[in-house]
C-alpha cells in the first residue's frame, strides 16, 4: 500500500486509523437494492437473500454473496449496489415528475435508483465512455426503465444544450476511487497525489457544466467514492466561491458522518462514509441553485406507429402507450415526450420496441423487459430454473403454447422473449447477454463461471 496514502489517512482519521486498516482485510460490503418498479418490496420473492437493512437507502439490504447470476437479478428485480453508494440519490429528493440529469452515469447504480423514483418525469443519463455506456444501457433495460435518454457526450456540450432545464442534477464524479481500494487492486497500485489533483481539476470542470444545466430552485448533488479532501470538501468550497448562485444545504442524511473542516464551506452540511460506517466509502454534498432561471427543453414531435407496428403492439400488450419515435426502421416508446438532443450523441431514448425488417416487425429484448408492461403482456410462458438456465445459455426450450412472439418468464417475471412454433420457443436472448457455456444460474446460490 502506498505510504503517502496511509500517512494521509492517519492524519485524516487519527483515532480510527487502526479500524480503517483493519477494514482493508475484511470482505467488501455487498448489498442489493430492490427494483420497486418491478416488485413490491414486501413481496420480494427471495427474502432469504436479504441480510440486515442498509442504513443508506430504502429497499437496500446487505447480502453475503455474489448474486449476478441469480434468476431474479437477471429478471431485473434488484440491482447490486455497494451500500454507501445507495445513499447518494436520496439527497436529490427526486419527485415523480422531475426532469433529472445524471451526468456521469455508468454503470448505472444511481441512475436506475433515480429511475425508480420517477413516474411521469424523465431521466437523462450520460456517460462519456462509449463502452461503459453500453453496460449502462444493458442495466437500464434489465431494470425495465422506460422514461430515459442515454447520451454519450462530454458534459460541456450536453449541459450547454440544456441550460437551466433540469430539476435535479447528479454529478457522481470520476475520482481517484480510494473507496474502491479493496475492489480494484489497481487503485492502490496507481495511487498518486498527481492523480488526485488531476481528478479534482476534472471534477471542477464537470460541476461547472452541471450548474449550467440546473434550473433555478433545482438541486445538484455532488458525490465521489474517494476519501481525498482535494476531491471532496475542497471541490465544494471551490463551487461556492466560483458560483455565488449555488447554496450548500444540509444533506439531511442519517448515516455516515460530517465532512472534514475546510475553509470556505460548512463541513457539517456534507456527508462522508468510511468503512467503519458500514460502506466502502462515499462523499456527498447537496446544493440548491438560487433564482428562478428555467428553460423547457425542446421536444420531438410525437409519431404514430405504422399499421404493422400497431398490430404487433395490439397482439402483445393490453392498454395503450403515449409517445413514439422512429429512428430509421426502429420504433421507440416512452411515457414522456421525446426530447430533442439535436446533434448530441444519443445511445438510446426510451424503450426499443423493435424494428421493421422488410415487411415484418422484429421485437426487441428491451420491449419485454420494460417494468410498466410486465403485467400487461398478453403472450407469456413461464419456465423453471433449469429451463431458464438452458435459455440463458442460448438453447431452445420446449413449451406448448400459441405460435408467435412470447415473453419468457421466471416466476412470472420476464427475462427475455422468443418465438414459439407452438411446441418450442426459439431463443431470442441477445447474443451478448447469453451466459457462457460453463456458467450456471444459481447453483447452490453461488455464481459459477
Ligand atoms: C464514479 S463513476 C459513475 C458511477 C455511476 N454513477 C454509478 O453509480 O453506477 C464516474 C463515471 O464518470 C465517467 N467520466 C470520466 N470522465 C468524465 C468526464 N470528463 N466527464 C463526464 N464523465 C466522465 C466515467 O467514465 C465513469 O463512468
Amino acid at each position: 500500500m502506498n505510504e503517502q496514502f496511509l500517512n494521509r489517512m492517519q492524519t485524516m482519521i487519527p483515532d480510527e486509523f487502526e479500524a480503517f486498516m483493519a477494514s482493508l482485510d475484511q470482505d467488501l460490503y455487498k448489498a442489493l437494492r430492490i427494483n420497486t418498479k418491478k416488485v413490491d418490496p414486501d413481496r420480494f420473492p427471495e427474502p432469504g437473500l436479504l441480510g440486515k437493512p442498509s442504513p443508506f437507502a430504502d429497499h437496500s439490504w446487505y447480502v453475503d454473496r455474489p448474486l449476478g447470476l441469480d434468476p431474479y437479478h437477471i429478471c431485473g428485480l434488484f440491482y447490486l449496489q455497494e451500500p454507501s453508494a445507495s445513499g447518494v440519490v436520496g439527497l436529490l429528493d427526486v419527485q415523480k415528475d422531475d426532469l433529472v440529469l445524471d451526468l456521469c452515469a455508468a454503470p448505472g447504480s444511481k441512475t436506475t435508483q433515480i429511475a425508480q423514483k420517477l413516474e411521469s418525469g424523465m431521466l437523462v443519463c450520460n456517460e462519456i465512455d462509449a463502452k461503459r455506456a453500453q453496460a449502462l444501457l444493458s442495466n437500464l433495460e434489465r431494470m425495465g426503465v422506460v422514461n430515459f435518454a442515454l447520451t454519450n457526450s462530454e458534459s460541456g456540450p450536453l449541459c450547454a444544450a440544456f441550460e437551466n432545464c433540469f430539476d435535479k442534477v447528479l454529478v457522481d464524479a470520476p475520482c481517484s476511487g480510494e473507496g474502491m481500494l479493496k475492489k480494484h487492486a489497481i487503485v492502490a497500485q496507481t495511487w498518486s497525489m498527481d492523480n488526485i489533483l488531476m481528478c479534482a481539476a476534472r471534477q471542477k470542470e464537470i460541476v461547472s457544466n452541471a450548474v449550467r444545466a440546473l434550473k433555478g430552485g433545482g438541486v445538484l448533488v455532488y458525490s465521489t467514492c474517494t476519501y481525498a479532501k482535494e476531491e471532496n470538501e475542497e471541490v465544494v468550497a471551490w463551487i461556492l466561491e466560483r458560483f455565488p448562485e449555488m447554496e450548500l444545504v444540509d444533506c439531511g442524511a442519517a448515516f455516515g458522518r460530517p465532512g472534514l473542516k475546510t475553509p470556505g464551506m460548512d463541513a457539517s452540511k456534507v456527508r462522508r462514509v468510511f468503512p467503519m460506517d458500514g460502506g466502502e466509502g462515499q462523499f456527498m454534498a447537496k446544493f440548491v441553485k438560487k433564482g428562478d432561471a428555467s428553460n423547457t427543453p425542446a421536444l420531438l414531435k410525437n409519431e404514430k406507429p405504422n399499421a404493422t407496428e400497431r398490430a404487433f403492439l395490439r397482439e402483445q400488450v393490453e392498454g395503450d402507450f403515449s409517445f413514439f419515435h422512429h429512428s430509421k426502421e426502429k420504433l421507440f416508446r416512452m411515457e414522456h415526450a421525446f426530447l430533442d438532443f439535436g446533434k448530441l450523441k444519443v445511445v438510446r431514448q426510451g424503450v426499443l420496441v423493435g424494428e421493421m425488417k422488410k415487411n415484418r416487425f422484429e421485437p426487441a429484448h428491451a420491449f419485454y423487459m420494460a417494468a410498466d408492461t410486465m403485467d400487461r403482456l398478453k403472450n407469456k410462458v413461464s419456465c423453471g430454473l433449469c429451463e431458464m438456465d438452458a435459455y440463458m445459455h442460448g438453447e431452445q426450450i420446449r413449451i406448448e403454447g400459441e405460435p408467435g412472439f412470447v415473453g419468457v418468464c421466471f416466476d412470472g417475471y420476464p427475462f427475455g422473449f422468443g418465438k414459439s412454433d407452438g411446441h418450442r420457443i426459439n431463443n431470442k436472448i441477445p447474443k451478448g447477454m447469453r451466459l457462457l457455456p460453463k456458467s450456471h444460474v444459481r447453483m447452490d446460490g453461488e455464481e459459477q463461471q
